[in-house]
């Protein structure tokens, strides 16, 4: 089986008016197709640029990126990526939000009008397509920032903090309807996050990340079943995941031990 997205021996420097700085440094990973992988590390480990070079908007100093056996030399246009902040344009309507996907790919937008309702039906938003983006919510936002990223029907999906800009409610139940989305789709996915528990819940394999330059400290299989719900975060298997991650932070100095 192709691997939907594979780093190879990747190391990433940066050059910068005071010198060089390495980001990331052999960062080796392959992504199986509809696995959600969680990356957990500190600030300026590389996380951002991990994505930045899947979607070949940057490239590595060493190694080789490739998607669904590819090799990454220019932007890949076959994924979706969601943000931290929504970047929904306010004066479009939300369909209209969605559906500039298709448009900026040169695609037919009235064939996709079908599915992108489907969509808005899927994250709890129909009848919501003809409403402009100021008179949501931020976690409605985010979930049409879903609905434009799934679109296309990307085999990939990029997330870098999606729901780091929202309250804590907000966060936990937009996890949940992630986690139900990815179990209709079966997308493979790359979850960027600061949130521990958030990550595990998710993740298939949760990439524990070192101080910069980012190395892998450790790679995690959740082993949970699925799916996943509220209640998951209880069980023994999920604190005890929880506390090997911090464990790790604690030894790599993220986290103080006391
Ligand atoms: N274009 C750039 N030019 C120079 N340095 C950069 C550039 N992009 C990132 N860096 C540096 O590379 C390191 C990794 O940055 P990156 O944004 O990938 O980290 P991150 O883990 O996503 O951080 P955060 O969790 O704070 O978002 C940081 O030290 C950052 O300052």
């Amino acid at each position: 089986m192709v691997a939907t997205l594979e780093f190879q021996n990747v190391s990433k420097s940066y050059q910068t008016a005071t010198g060089p700085i390495e980001a990331l440094r052999d960062f080796d990973l392959t992504i199986g197709e509809g696995e959600f992988i969680s990356i957990v590390g500190p600030s300026g480990c590389g996380k951002s640029t991990l994505l930045s070079m899947a979607s070949g908007l940057a490239f590595p100093t060493q190694g080789k990126i490739s998607v669904k056996g590819e090799p990454v030399s220019e932007p890949v246009t076959d994924l979706g990526i969601v943000f931290q902040t929504d970047v929904l344009l306010d004066w479009r309507t939300i369909l209209d939000n969605i559906l500039i996907q298709p448009e900026m790919r040169g695609l037919d937008r009235n064939a996709y009008r079908p599915r992108a309702l489907d969509l808005l039906k899927m994250v709890g938003l129909e009848g919501f397509e003809k409403k402009y983006p100021y008179e949501l919510s931020g976690g409605m936002r985010q979930r049409v920032s879903i609905c434009r990223a799934l679109i296309h029907e990307p085999p990939l999906l990029l997330m870098d903090e999606p729901f780091g800009a929202l309250d804590a409610l907000t966060r936990e139940q937009m996890v949940m309807e992630l986690h139900q989305i990815w179990l209709e789709t079966r997308k493979s996915v790359i979850f960027i996050t600061h949130d521990i528990q958030e990550a595990v819940l998710l993740a298939d394999r949760v990439i524990v990340m070192t101080p910069r330059p980012g190395r892998i400290a450790e790679i995690i299989k959740t082993d949970l079943p699925h799916p996943r719900r509220p209640a998951t975060m209880e069980t023994a298997r999920f604190i005890s995941v929880v506390a090997q991650i911090r464990h790790l932070f604690e030894k790599h100095g993220v986290l103080k031990a006391y």
